[in-house]
């Protein structure tokens, strides 16, 4: 569907994206993951032309059509959910009567029929989220490009984007979404991890669990011990990484002999706890490839 090769991008002399290579294949949920300033943003105003490339160039299907929600989106406050719906898809060019149809379908995915006359600026923040993607899928684009849909919004509503993500998928479109939550990560069929304008890894979720090259390690409540322990634990042999999570600490070990260590540790400072394995989580793999500046600085 959309092909990046070798694509950067400047502000001013700045380049916050550095030689991107990726494609995003039709039918897919792609999320974009990364921290504040990655350059997810400025990936996905690339993605729908409102900037261009320095350098690289940027492919698109010739059955590529796009709808694209903004972080900071605009709708008309004045006019109701329905009038919004109506007023884009004459904006789209459909006909009254296509509009008509599309948007009662759009209400019923998000769930918003019953709120159809309210005022738009008299919504919650998750409402007028759903009512941004709705406005975006009125003229049925092949491509549907949100930027970061969920932040900031309920658990509920964020359930519901998400359930509206795979119905638009469910269509046959491509929907392109950043997100923060890494918990979001296991939604998409592909994920691209950004980290400091660079592609760390763009792979599946199931893939990037299972190529994860550690076992993961918790020992739980150490919330009285200093974090000045943490680099000794660190410098092990075969410990890759150690960090706080919550009151437990995490451990990334790529051998066993690790463990035993680990359990001298516990033993020297008279403390009753076992180190127990865990599952990988995307936080894990994330802090991971972000620790080590990506794949081709990898150590184990
Ligand atoms: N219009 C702009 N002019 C100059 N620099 C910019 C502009 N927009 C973004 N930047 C810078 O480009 C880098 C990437 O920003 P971008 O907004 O794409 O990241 P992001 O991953 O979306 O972060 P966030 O989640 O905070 O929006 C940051 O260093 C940011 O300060």
């Amino acid at each position: 569907m959309i092909t990046f090769q070798n694509v950067s991008f400047c502000y001013g002399k700045e380049e916050v994206l550095k030689n991107l290579s990726f494609h995003i294949g039709a039918n897919e949920i792609a999320g974009i993951v990364g921290p504040d300033g990655a350059g997810k943003s400025t990936l996905l105003k690339l993605l729908v032309g409102l900037l261009k490339p320095n350098k690289g160039r940027i492919q698109y299907a010739e059955s590529c059509s796009t709808g694209f929600v903004a972080e900071h989106f605009g709708l008309y406050e004045d006019m109701s959910i329905e009038e919004n719906l109506l007023f884009y898809g004459q904006l789209y060019g459909l006909s009254r009567e296509e509009a008509k149809q599309r948007s009662e379908q759009l209400l019923a995915w998000t769930k918003l029929s019953p709120f159809k006359d309210r005022l738009a600026g008299h919504l919650s923040g998750g409402m007028k989220r759903k009512l941004a993607i709705s406005s975006a899928l009125l003229h049925r684009p092949s491509c549907l490009i949100l930027d970061e849909p969920t932040h900031g919004v309920d658990p509920v509503s964020r359930q519901e984007i998400w359930q509206l993500i795979k119905e638009v998928k469910s269509e046959g479109a491509s929907v392109i979404v950043s997100t923060q939550y890494l918990d979001e990560v296991s939604r998409c069929d592909e994920v691209l991890f950004l980290h400091q304008g660079e592609l760390l890894k763009k792979t599946s979720p199931r893939v990037l669990i299972d190529e994860f090259p550690y076992k993961v390690y918790r020992i739980p409540d150490l919330r009285h011990m200093s974090l000045r322990e943490l680099p000794k634990l660190k410098d092990i042999p075969y410990v890759a990484d150690a960090f706080p999570r919550g009151v437990d600490w995490v451990f990334l070990v790529s051998r066993e002999e690790a463990v035993g260590a680990l359990r001298d540790w516990i033993k020297e400072k008279g403390l009753m706890r076992q180190v127990e394995p865990i599952q990988p989580t995307f936080e894990d793999v994330f802090i991971h490839l972000m620790g080590k500046g990506g794949p081709a600085h990898d150590r184990t």
